[in-house]
């Protein structure tokens, strides 16, 4: 089911501008990601999709229909929903919660619950958490049950205002993971809302790039908005490419691995550092980056660094190597060996054109 905004302007009471002129077309069976600044109108073009928010002027179209034309209530329950703090019934089991939708739809309680049940497994939720209440989980567990209730809907459209945005880094990646698996698997068109740009290319097949005023910056492919910024706001969002050079050598999945510049823990520092630097230990494994313009008072130790992102083993699936670089403060994915030594360096936009053929 597609998705389009029709020159979509809304101005709330107060004069406030949230969205302003958006025009787009939101293809059906894609993840879509607006991403932008704080309060640059995310959540209000996605409330605008399901009538939380009505337009002030121009309309949305939701396969090919105004949904102006919709009752709202019949809209809303068409369309899956999660929000950051999940909503969740305070006085119903998480089990139930999950449930939710399948009774209102008329499966036997039997059912629901079991599909509920399946469904906490797919968000990585232990089954026993199924007969406690939502005051009984962390804000983490409690999201999870947000997706879960939200793909228990198994509605063609998914609306997720940033979903994952309250739980930890790792847990994160989880749900992150699961999404993208969940999603070719049932090929929805979801519409997912998130400030964090990493969030936006690793799940987005479109990113929509929204800047303060309510404007459509930039839209278009992960690696389009990477590769080819329209203006400094989108480039100094999406993050500058260090455009490191060095030697060389190609990845048995394709990735050109460069140098990189490393110091070792324990030992001095030279100054001055003007790039971000690799710190090594003595095995030669990756322990931390050293950030440009950082002063060390004699040898380089642990409390100097910040920690590094995900590694990338060499000769593993391309994916890892995409991830290792957007989760690297420097932007640069560690490449190691089996044994976890240092090989070199990936830049995000190195895998990207190896994904698409382009190098
Ligand atoms: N009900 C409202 N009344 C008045 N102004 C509002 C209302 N809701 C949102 N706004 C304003 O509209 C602008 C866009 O808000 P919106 O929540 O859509 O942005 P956002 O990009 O989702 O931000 P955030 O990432 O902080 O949630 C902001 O300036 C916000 O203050």
């Amino acid at each position: 089911m597609g998705i389009e905004f029709a020159d979509v302007t809304k101005r709330y009471p107060d004069g406030t501008v949230a969205v302003d002129g958006l025009s787009m077309t939101i293809e059906d069976g894609t993840i879509t990601v607006f991403v932008g600044p704080s309060g640059c109108g995310k959540t209000t073009s996605l409330r605008m999709i399901n009538r939380m928010v009505e337009p002030t002027s121009g309309r949305v179209l939701l396969d090919g229909k105004d949904v102006r034309d919709s009752d709202p209530a019949v809209l809303r329950r068409g369309i899956g929903y999660v929000i950051q703090h999940a909503g969740l019934f305070p006085h119903r089991t998480v089990l139930d919660n999950v449930a939710t939708v399948p009774l209102l739809s008329g499966w036997g309680k039997r059912k629901a619950r079991d599909r509920a049940a399946e469904l906490m497994e797919i968000v990585g939720l232990p089954a026993e958490l199924g007969k406690r209440y939502p005051a009984q989980l962390s804000g983490g567990q409690r999201q999870r049950v947000g997706v879960a209730r939200a793909l228990a809907a198994d509605s063609p459209v998914l609306l997720m205002d940033e979903p994952f945005s309250a739980v930890d880094p790792i847990v994160r990646e989880g749900l992150q993971d699961e999404l993208l698996r969940l999603q070719s698997q049932l090929g929805k068109t979801i519409v997912f809302v998130t400030h964090d740009i990493d969030e936006a290319v690793r799940l987005g097949d479109r990113v929509a790039v929204m800047r303060v005023g309510g404007k459509l910056a930039q839209y278009g492919t992960p690696s389009d908005v990477l590769r080819s910024p329209v203006d400094d706001f989108v480039a100094s969002f999406v993050g500058k490419d260090r455009g490191y050079r060095g030697l060389s050598f190609v990845d048995s999945a394709g990735v050109e691995v460069k140098d990189v510049a490393t110091v070792r823990v324990g030992e001095p520092v030279p100054a001055p550092v003007s790039d971000w630097l690799l710190a090594i230990n003595d095995a030669d494994q990756p322990r931390g980056w050293l950030p440009p313009e950082s002063t060390v008072e004699g040898s380089l130790t642990e409390g100097d660094l910040v920690a590094g992102g995900s590694l990338y083993q060499q000769g593993t699936a391309i994916r890892g190597a995409l991830d290792a670089a957007l989760s690297s403060p420097a932007g640069l994915g560690v490449v190691a060996d089996a044994e976890g030594r240092v090989v070199g360096v990936v830049t995000a936009r190195q895998v990207l054109d190896v994904i698409e053929g382009r190098s």
